[in-house]
């Protein structure tokens, strides 16, 4: 098969794929799971929404359900923040932030007290907020330097700011600022507090598609190479990005999603999940049902059923 006759096919299977997924798990979105109230702006969407997305590695798109329909990538937000600055600075980021897996809710204040100040990993909150704050100081602007990232790998200037979901947030944000304050209170943030979790509530606030958010996800499935073809990160430190993501992107269920899906994937409390495959696909899922650990019941059953159809998984 010559390489576009291999790419139909792909495509062709892939759909089927795709619209497997959609009758046998988009049914069940809503039906178990709770749609996240603690920032009320949130709690506005329809439970039963699902919507899922796949980009190969030319950036070739399909989806299914509601995948061009823009929601709140909260803390898949988070992946980004951690690729760029890895990509200013390298290794430095980690004397201020681990990688192992909490084992705890993504805003615990708890362990953050006995580990001094040191957030277990970038993709917790009190780890993303350590990732803020070096972006804010590399760049001047952590949110805007986030959402062009998004904006230049999904090719859609669209791509933007929620105002009310970042304001509904920062209105309701005391566990974020104590988090904050407490690792100010070790010397482990540079900018004030309030700069930090301001660009952090906005960060979180932007608003974009399933199509969007796999496309702008795909230069973790081509090793590091951004969709213009200039390379974000090395091939070994996408790799790290992956695995981070693996035994951290689901919080304290990190251990289950791997178990369940196999793949690097990160979650958002919007209901958005970012998974991939590396070397092939890219993948996002939107439901906003979540479970009890802030993972979309929907988004997490269907990139099980997606691994599960295709074989495809890091294992
Ligand atoms: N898990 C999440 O998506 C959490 C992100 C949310 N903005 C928060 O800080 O609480």
């Amino acid at each position: 098969m010559t390489a576009p006759q291999q790419q139909a096919a792909d495509t062709g299977e892939l759909s089927a794929v795709l619209a497997r997924i959609l009758t046998e798990v988009g049914p069940s979105a809503g039906l178990a799971g709770r749609v996240a109230d603690y920032i009320p702006a949130l709690s506005a969407v329809d439970p039963a929404t699902f919507g899922f997305a796949a980009t190969d590695l030319t950036g070739h798109t399909i989806g299914v359900g509601k995948w061009r329909t823009p929601f709140s990538i909260q803390s898949v937000s988070k992946v980004f923040s951690l690729a760029l600055v890895l990509a200013i600075e390298g290794d430095q980021l980690w004397r201020r932030v681990g990688r192992e897996p909490s084992g705890n809710p993504f805003n615990s204040l708890v362990q953050l007290e006995h580990e001094s100040g040191i957030p277990r990993n970038p993709l917790i909150n009190a780890g993303a907020l350590v990732v803020t704050d070096r972006l804010l100081t590399l760049t001047g602007d952590a949110r805007g330097a986030v959402r062009d990232f998004l904006r230049a790998e999904s090719g859609d200037d669209r791509v933007d700011f929620d105002a009310a979901v970042a304001r509904s947030e920062a209105e309701h944000g005391d566990r974020n600022a104590a988090l904050a304050h407490l690792m100010a209170s070790y010397g482990n943030l540079e900018n004030p507090v309030a700069d930090v979790l301001e660009h952090y509530f906005w960060q979180c606030s932007i608003a974009m598609t399933c199509g969007d958010l796999a496309l702008a996800g795909s230069f973790l499935a081509r090793h590091g190479v951004r969709a213009d073809g200039s390379r974000l990160l090395s091939r070994s430190e996408a790799k790290r990005v992956n695995s981070v993501m693996l035994t951290c992107g689901a919080y304290d269920a990190a251990g289950e999603f791997a178990y369940r899906v196999g793949l690097p994937g990160k979650s958002g409390v919007g209901g958005g999940i970012l998974a991939v495959v590396p070397g092939r696909y890219s993948l996002c899922t939107w439901s906003p049902a979540l479970d009890e650990r802030g993972n979309s019941v929907a988004g997490v059953a269907a990139l099980d059923h997606f691994t599960t159809l295709t074989g495809l998984s890091v294992f």
